[in-house]
């Protein structure tokens, strides 16, 4: 296949519930496939976006009772793509813990789930604005790392939060990683200070390509999220980005050969040194 792959971000304002989730994102990943994208890609909280308690625990179900995550694999089958979601917040089966997984789930052309990764690092923090987040609060975080192959080349699974944690990212492309998923709901402070060198630190660590799809703007619950979703080149170069919040797609072409360019012009993933003296 000449020209590369074919990409779509779908920037989102995510409402409150399944249903309304669905009906916001869908004509836009139509859109993308219309276009030409093979992989669409969507940011964290695709199914619900809602911080007031009791309306997102209504809104919380199981992965296979999820309208959202329903509708979209059958899209994804119908169109013929591969879609990331980059996280549905759904029950997370663990029993004794009543908490949700905020979970990517990767779907193949047939409408199939072939990956899953539940976010590892929970966002608990108090802003400098007064903003206080306690994702541990409702959120279990997952268990382990995951990277799972696509036709394209293998994509390491990441959400929001985790873009601080270098280490996880350079395991991802210790393990074969060529393409890193960011799906994000940044806050608007931490955005602007830091999602785009985040975003760019992280590729030009791991020579991988960096897809970050990001929910944007003014939210039902009051909150407002960064967007500027963006892709990363392998050499830290921004192939695309938005430069509003408002929903809209991303398209890129991603030549994976630059993958292997990058690491071979600075291979510092297989320069790591044990340097800590024993203790
Ligand atoms: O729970 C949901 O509804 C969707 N999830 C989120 O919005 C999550 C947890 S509150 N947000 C982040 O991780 C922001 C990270 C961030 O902004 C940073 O690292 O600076």
């Amino acid at each position: 296949m000449s020209g590369g792959l074919d990409i779509a971000l779908i920037q989102t304002r995510t409402p409150a519930t399944a249903d309304a989730a669905l009906a916001h994102v869908e004509p836009l990943i139509r859109e993308a496939a219309a276009g030409g994208a093979k992989f669409v890609l969507t940011p964290e909280g695709t199914n619900v976006l809602e911080q007031r308690r009791d309306r997102r625990d209504a809104a919380i179900t199981t992965e296979d009772a999820d309208v959202a995550v329903l509708g979209l694999r059958h899209l994804a089958a119908e169109l013929g793509v591969w879609l990331l979601i980059g996280s549905a917040i759904v029950r997370s089966g663990h029993a004794g813990d009543s908490r949700a997984a905020n979970r990517s789930l990767l779907i193949d052309a047939a409408g199939g789930i072939v990956a899953r990764y539940d976010k590892l690092h929970v966002f608990d923090v108090h802003l400098p604005n007064g903003e206080t987040y306690r994702e541990s609060a409702t959120v279990r975080p997952g268990d382990g790392a995951a990277v799972a192959d696509t036709p394209w080349g293998r994509l390491g699974l990441t959400i929001c939060y985790d873009i601080r944690f270098p280490h996880l990212h350079r395991q991802l492309a210790k393990a074969g990683a060529a393409m890193i998923a960011v799906p994000a709901a940044f806050t608007a402070p931490t955005g602007e200070a830091h999602w785009e060198t985040l975003l760019r630190a992280r590729a030009i660590e791991t020579g991988a390509f960096v897809l970050a799809p990001a929910q944007g703007g003014l939210h039902e619950d009051g909150r407002r999220t960064w967007g500027r979703s963006t892709v990363v080149g392998p050499w830290g170069e921004i192939i695309a980005k938005a430069d509003h919040d408002d929903p809209c797609i991303v398209k890129a072409k991603l030549d994976m050969e630059a993958v292997a360019r990058a690491r071979a012009a600075v291979p510092a993933l297989t320069h790591d040194r044990d340097f800590l003296p024993a203790v």
